[in-house]
């Protein structure tokens, strides 16, 4: 194998990409793996270099760029004032994802006589999306407001982050946590009154990948560390390279110094968030696998008169919106201020709403219970009454 330097111009944005390509190009060309992320055009599988084919090849890498580049737009559209056309498509949208708190009567009736289990994501569900990852904070009311919930109903974080560093940020004990997007399960710390000894679950189906993550995660700091506003994070399980801080010229050439790492490690794959590059294991595993996993520890595996609710804002949440749909069991909820494509059924705007749903389930759960608790009191009564 061979390694030349090529110098790609994109005619587009002007921007010119010094890239190594090696000879023969293997034909591992995507960078996005999933359903949703429709891998970008590459290469032929073996390339000569001469000097008509390095024009090919800066026109295939070119192109392939432009296409990881829209795709890394596309993540977490920015958003623009309204306009009639916009306003129309979110309409259109919303008919389709209609927000969950306007549905609120529906999705009440819909769970009736089944036992509501609360999967949450966190970044962009639970806390607002800021620039510094590690400044993700969730109010003290979310908190409150989860701890409330998981009083009534089992509840879950699913995260993308590791399960220490979410647990740090929700400082809950007693809700199950899944993160590194699902790969590493654990069950309350804190006794949960849903499941006796829920607190031994843990599960890793990756744990043999700890050292290659780690490996690369070292790699990414180090190949990135020239570009601007860059932040890898290591996520235990899988490792995230952060781009919105890097300015959009920059993002081709970004995306293509993670290709060059992941090119060597054929076990792992590349997903999308918001603004983020997800670099995890190639192992059929996600955070649609992990509810069903966690399901199944709550004792609900083939249940059914169980009503999974999942919200999330993110396309790697999308595993666990198609995992409800296939399963014809509960929904999913996206939280979104844009029309996506997505598999949930309803639509939340930000955080501050999600946590007003959350609130109406509490309240609705307080009221039925204590609706229950009288009905049972009064038949006590007139038992009595007639006893004497
Ligand atoms: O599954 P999640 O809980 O949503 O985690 C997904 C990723 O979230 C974090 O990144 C995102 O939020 C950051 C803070 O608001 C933001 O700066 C970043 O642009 C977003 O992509 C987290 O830092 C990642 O590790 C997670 O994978």
């Amino acid at each position: 194998m061979t390694q030349q330097n090529v110098v790609v111009s994109d005619p587009k944005s002007g921007i010119n990409l010094t890239i190594p390509v090696k000879v023969p190009v293997s034909n591992s060309s995507a960078l996005f793996t999933t359903a949703a992320q429709k891998p970008p055009p590459g290469p032929g599988s073996c390339i000569t270099i001469s000097r008509k084919t390095l024009v090919e090849i800066n026109g295939n890498n070119s192109a392939r760029i432009n296409s990881w580049v829209e795709s890394m737009r596309a993540s977490s559209p920015t958003h623009h004032k309204s306009s009639p056309a916009l306003s129309d498509d979110l309409n259109s949208w919303m008919v389709q994802h209609p927000s969950a708190l306007d549905m609120f009567e529906q999705i009440i009736s819909a769970s009736k006589g089944k036992q509501i289990v609360m999967f949450l994501d966190y970044d962009g569900t639970l806390s607002p999306i800021v620039e510094d990852p590690d400044q993700a904070f969730m109010s003290d009311a979310m908190r409150a407001t989860v701890r409330k919930l998981a009083r009534y109903f089992p509840t879950a974080i699913v995260s993308g982050r590791c399960r220490d560093k979410v647990y740090s940020f929700v400082r809950l004990a007693e809700l199950y946590y899944a993160g590194s997007h699902g790969m590493d399960i654990k069950g309350p710390s804190k006794g949960s009154k849903y499941k006796k000894g829920a607190h031994a679950v843990l599960f890793q189906p990756a744990s043999e990948f700890l050292p290659m993550i780690d490996e690369v995660y070292k790699e990414l700091v180090d190949i990135t560390k020239s570009t601007e506003g860059v932040r890898v994070e290591n996520n235990k399980f899988c490792a995230s390279v952060h781009f919105r801080c890097v300015d959009e010229k920059k993002w081709g050439e970004l995306a293509q110094q993670v290709r060059s790492v992941l090119k060597e490690y054929p076990k792992l794959r590349l997903t999308q968030g918001r603004k983020v590059l997800e670099i995890r294991p190639t192992i059929k595993w996600d955070k649609g696998k992990a509810l069903e996993f966690l399901l199944e520890s709550l004792g609900y595996a083939n249940c059914t008169d169980v009503f999974p609710v999942y919200i999330g804002d993110d396309r790697t949440d999308e595993d666990a919106f198609q995992v409800l749909r296939e399963r014809d069991q509960g929904f999913g909820i996206l939280v979104s201020k844009t029309p996506k494509d997505t598999h949930a059924s309803y639509s939340l705007q930000e955080p501050s709403e999600v946590m007003v749903f959350l609130r109406r389930l509490v309240e609705w759960k307080k009221l039925s219970l204590r609706r229950q608790f009288r009905i049972r009191r009064q038949i006590e009564e007139m038992k009595a009454s007639l006893r004497n």
